[in-house]
Parts: structure tokens; sequence; C-alpha cells
């Protein structure tokens, strides 16, 4: 498996390009898009309400509830798909997550802002495995205190980026929106949720 280390300083970046096969990675698509509930949440920003611009869903083995933004998300519990992406993940990474939060950007107009993965609830050097699958998006990211430090790699379809280490102290991330007529991509984020 093709497996790439990022060379940015203060993190820890492996990026798996053939994480699942196309096969296996079609076929999950399709199960996570009509399986997962996904809903459109409001989040506030600066004190104001605003739409997310994409939908979401959050899944978990125990009932620790997750808020960013001020949106409060209580788990889900995992179905049959999720639960085996879950345990190939872990088995590759040799890492335990609790808890999942998936994605959908349903076009080029949505998006995820820049942000660090950083909230409390997270521990101290949260681990984060993030799956994509559909349409290929580009994931950015900028240094806190040094935004000349940057970095920018398409996540394709059945690939495995793992963020872990100080990396959400040092760094941001992002998925910006594109100007381009595109698909849809599904986004699952493996984490622990104390
Ligand atoms: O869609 C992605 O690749 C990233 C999602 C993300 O950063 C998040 O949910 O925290
Ligand atoms: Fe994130």
């Amino acid at each position: 498996m093709k497996e790439v280390q990022l060379k940015l300083p203060q993190s820890t970046i492996i990026y798996y390009e053939d994480f699942y096969s196309r096969e296996k990675a079609d076929a999950l698509y399709a199960a996570l898009k009509e399986k997962i509930t996904w809903k459109h949440e409001q989040v506030k920003v600066f004190g104001k309400l605003y739409w997310q611009p994409r939908l979401t869903s959050f899944y978990a083995d125990n009932s620790n509830t997750y808020t960013y933004s001020s949106l409060k998300l209580t788990p889900l519990p995992f179905f049959e798909e999720l639960l085996s992406v879950k345990n190939d993940i872990q088995n590759k990474v040799d890492s335990k997550f609790t808890s999942c939060l998936a994605n959908l950007y349903r076009d080029g107009k949505d998006s995820n802002g820049w942000h660090a993965d950083d909230e409390k609830e997270l521990g101290k050097n949260p681990e984060i495995a993030s799956l994509s699958l559909g349409q290929n998006r580009y994931f950015k990211f900028r240094h806190k205190n040094n935004p000349q430090l940057k970095e920018k790699i398409l996540l394709k379809h059945g690939s495995l980026l793992l963020m872990k280490g100080e990396t959400q102290h040092f760094w941001q991330h992002q998925v910006p929106k594109t100007q381009m007529k595109i698909d849809e991509r599904i986004n699952l984020t493996f984490r622990t949720l104390l």
C-alpha cells in the first residue's frame, strides 16, 4: 500500500492512497450514502448561526457527546458497514477509536472551513483517521503561527489520512469550495471522545 508521511514540521500526518480498492470503495460509498442518517445542522460562529455547508452525522460505541461551534452532537449507534470500516482502520493504524463524524459534501459549494480538531473531549493529542469516498477533493493545511507554511493534498476515493501527535496544536485544515462541476464526496473521521 502506498503510504506517504507529509514533511510538515510539528505534525504527524500519513496518507494511505489505496486504503480500499476501487471496488470496495464503490460498494462502501453506496451503502454509507444510503444508511447514514444525513442531517443539515446549524453552528454558531462569533455568536451568529450558520447552516453548515455540508451534511453530517455522528456515530459512537459510547454515549459521549461531541460539541463544536456550539453544536452538541449525541451519537447514533454504529451499524455493520461503519463498524467494519472502523475495524479495518484500527488494524491498519494500530489504534482504537470510539466515534465517527461523517461528512457529505454534496457538490463544489459544500466545504469545511479552516479549523483544528482540538476540542477538549478529544484529549491532549487527538488521533484522527479520515476515510475519503467518492469525488476527489483537495485538503489543505496551514500552520497556526506561520501561515507561509502550508500544504495541499488530493484526497482520493478509498484513501485514508491519519493525523496524530501534535498536529492539531500547530496546524489547521480545510476542504475548500471549488467552482468545478463535481460529484458528491463522503468523508468519515474516526476519533476518540473522552
Ligand atoms: O472532509 C474531510 O476530509 C475533513 C473533515 C474534517 O476535517 C472534520 O470533520 O473535522
Ligand atoms: Fe477536521
